[in-house]
């Protein structure tokens, strides 16, 4: 145990946004000390130089990767790397007794050939990644609170599966009429420099991409909907660039099958489903969630509608994907591998206006 008794933990890629929103709650988390801070072409440099704004509470530098040194400090390691970087480290974090959080998509897929299909690269790690629990806790709370190793949702998946699973789960919809359409903010390409997301190219600037099932997260989203479903499900998922910095929207259009189904009965099922899920807030009838809500917080605003005229349900999701959809979502995980409660040092209060 580290000063206090407060467990250890060291953020590996802790230079990009995900890291930086690690160390943030970290620093105000009470079970827990940060101990290392890990980068590639920022190793050697004061966090503070970086991120001024956290030099006041945050006096370590970002070190160079070392496995072994990260293992003899830490008890609990973040790896918020660019996707194909987690699977070299996690198997010998976790053989050295780490508990390891992924943020990259390395340990989310429950089969190894479909990561492999959409992510490439030459996977040797099969034994340990059959270990990971998804870690999106909404949905597979017990698994995560007994793994070592856990491959945390993706933003857009995040955002998609908590409007999508009531409905999934329950058979409430026809599964093959699933439409998501979401909106992410630009500090979902991470900091490092991409021409579309320069100010030029994204400001007054809405666009899709991905579209036809061609987005990474297409797959991702399908294997938990047809793991909920308990048979294939297949989704059209489209994203969207949108210039704001932070935040998803995803709406999702469904037919029902049972068009006798009105809001508040979707509500009522709905306001069940998450009796136990501290951070999904249900809206009442008539409000639509607003990304601005979610801003800094761990908060997923869901609302619903019904539309008599074409039975079909209307699920609209918010979260902020930095938070929610990243770096928050990691902490949950965490709170529940260590037995403590889901909600410890997560912010519920967002940044608004
Ligand atoms: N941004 C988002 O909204 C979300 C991102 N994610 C996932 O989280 C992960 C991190 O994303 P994000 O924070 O946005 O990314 P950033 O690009 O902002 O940060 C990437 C980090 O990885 C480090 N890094 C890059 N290459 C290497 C390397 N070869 N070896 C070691 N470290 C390296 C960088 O270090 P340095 O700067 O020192 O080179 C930096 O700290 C990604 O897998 C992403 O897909 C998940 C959900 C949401
Ligand atoms: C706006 C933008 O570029 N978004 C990224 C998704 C965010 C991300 O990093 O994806 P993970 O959640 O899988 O880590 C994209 O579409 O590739």
């Amino acid at each position: 145990m580290g000063e206090l008794g407060r467990v250890p933990v060291g953020i590996v890629g802790a230079s990009g946004y995900g890291g930086v929103q690690l160390v943030r709650l970290l620093k105000e988390h009470p079970g827990v000390e940060l101990v290392y801070l890990g980068g590639e072409s920022s190793a050697g440099k004061p966090f503070s130089d970086l991120y001024p704004h956290l030099g006041h509470c945050v006096d370590l530098n970002i070190e160079p990767l070392d496995l072994d040194t990260i293992a003899s400090r830490c008890k609990v390691v973040f790896l918020s790397l660019p996707n194909g970087l987690a699977y070299q480290m996690a198997p010998a974090l976790v053989a050295k007794g780490c508990k390891v959080l992924d943020l990259s998509a390395d340990y989310r897929f429950f089969d190894l050939e479909t990561y492999q299909s959409w992510y490439g690269g030459d996977r040797a790690d099969r034994e340990i990644a059959a270990t990971a629990a998804y870690g999106l806790p909404e949905l597979y709370r017990d698994r995560i609170a007994e793994a070592s190793l856990i491959g945390c949702a993706g933003c857009y998946p995040t955002a998609s599966l908590l409007a999508l699973s009531p409905l999934l789960k329950q058979g409430l919809i026809l599964s093959e009429t699933a439409i998501i359409d979401a909106k992410s903010g630009t500090s979902g390409g991470g900091r490092q420099a991409k021409t579309n997301l320069l100010l030029a190219e994204a400001d007054n600037s809405l666009g899709p991409y991905g579209v036809g099932g061609r987005h990474r997260h297409t797959p991702e989203i399908e294997q938990v909907c047809s793991d909920l479903a308990g048979h294939e499900v297949r989704v059209q998922f489209t994203p969207h660039l949108i210039p704001m910095v932070r935040g998803i929207l995803a709406t999702v259009y469904a037919t029902l099958r049972d068009p006798g189904l009105v809001r508040e009965d979707l509500l009522t099922i709905y306001k069940a489903f998450y009796r136990s899920s501290p951070f999904v807030k249900m809206l009442p009838g008539g409000t639509y969630p607003q990304t601005k809500w979610a801003c800094g917080t761990n908060l997923c605003y869901i609302g619903i509608e019904v539309d008599p005229r074409t039975d079909r349900v209307i699920v609209m999701s918010a979260i902020d994907n930095l938070v929610k959809g990243q770096a928050g979502q990691a902490l949950q995980c965490l709170n529940l591998m260590m037995g403590w409660e889901e909600t410890l040092g997560l912010p519920t209060m967002g940044f608004y206006p």
